[in-house]
């Protein structure tokens, strides 16, 4: 269980989160979605031990992730949108590395790496972004951490390696293992994650599963208009839709479109919810 409990956190004197609270269960893969300069990487950070709050506490397994204890760093995997690998070969890299983390998976990794297609002779420094990313994020799903959180894993990846990423996500994933995905591309995370976090300004504007928001909201194509919108958005021959599902029935959710609703009308979607909406 990862907890933030009126989180504060400033650069300089500039309040970015205020009283953020937010509560991860295990056997969960959240999606946190928001605009550029939400918050999202910063937020990330503080989950990781990597950036302190001025108030308020983030505990993970009922340790306070800012003490960096041993215990907690054995538990949590960050990968960062902008990473450094040394110039040495990856087996290297294994060896030194693996130990650190006590459940350590070695067949997965090998599964992972074969998946991917890397090459572990070849120096680190020499793979190209992408491959330098499908390493990281092999050995990063294979550390056997409860906390895996990844800042725009699927960014630099070709379209193949992306169903792969995807495929690997899933086969990782345990009922006591938390991953945290925060990507601006929507698309490539489409059927992974649940439940979908969303950041605005510093604020989670909204928390649900998946679930949740196909049995309370219906999206869609339309090529009129009925007035029972929630939010629309023009495409070519008609309306993208978001209405309250009357229905009760699961329908097909569409994160763009949910993200766009989100952002521009926060209260009137979470207003639908029966547990009314967001953590804040
Ligand atoms: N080191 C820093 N010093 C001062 N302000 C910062 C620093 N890092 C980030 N910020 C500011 O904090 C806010 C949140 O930044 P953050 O990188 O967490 O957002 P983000 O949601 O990850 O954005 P993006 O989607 O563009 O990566 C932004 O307004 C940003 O300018």
């Amino acid at each position: 269980m990862l907890i933030l409990d009126e989180v504060d956190f400033k650069y300089g004197k500039k309040d970015l989160f205020r009283n953020l609270n937010l509560d991860l269960k295990p056997g969960n893969i959240y999606g946190l979605l928001g605009k550029n300069g939400a918050g999202k990487t910063t937020l990330l950070k503080i989950m990781a031990g990597l950036l302190f709050s001025s108030e308020g506490s983030c505990e993970f397994s009922g340790m306070d992730v800012s003490k960096r204890l041993p215990s907690f760093l054995e538990d949590v995997f960050f990968l960062p949108e902008e990473f450094y690998l040394p110039p040495i070969k990856g087996s290297l890299f294994l060896s030194l590395r693996a130990p650190f983390y006590p459940n350590f998976d070695y067949k997965s990794f090998s599964d992972y790496i074969l998946d991917f297609g890397i090459e572990l002779e070849k120096p680190l420094n020499t793979l190209s972004f992408g491959q330098k990313k499908k390493f990281l994020l092999s050995f990063g799903l294979a550390t056997g951490t409860s906390l895996v959180i990844m800042d725009e894993p699927t960014n630099g990846l070709d379209i193949p390696s992306k169903t792969i990423l995807r495929r690997i996500i899933a086969k990782s994933m345990d009922d006591n293992r938390i991953i945290l995905i925060s990507t601006h591309q929507v698309k490539d995370v489409e059927n992974l994650i649940d439940p979908i976090i969303i950041l605005e300004d510093g604020a989670v504007i909204f928390n649900q599963s998946t679930y949740d928001v196909s049995t309370n909201l219906s999206m869609g194509d339309s090529k009129v208009l009925s007035g029972d919108e929630i939010y629309t958005q023009e495409v070519l021959g008609g309306y993208q839709t978001v209405e309250k599902n009357i229905t009760g029935e699961e329908s097909l959710v569409d994160l763009e479109l949910l993200f766009n609703s989100v952002i521009t009308q926060p209260e009137k979607l979470n207003s639908v919810f029966n547990k009314g909406g967001s953590d804040e």
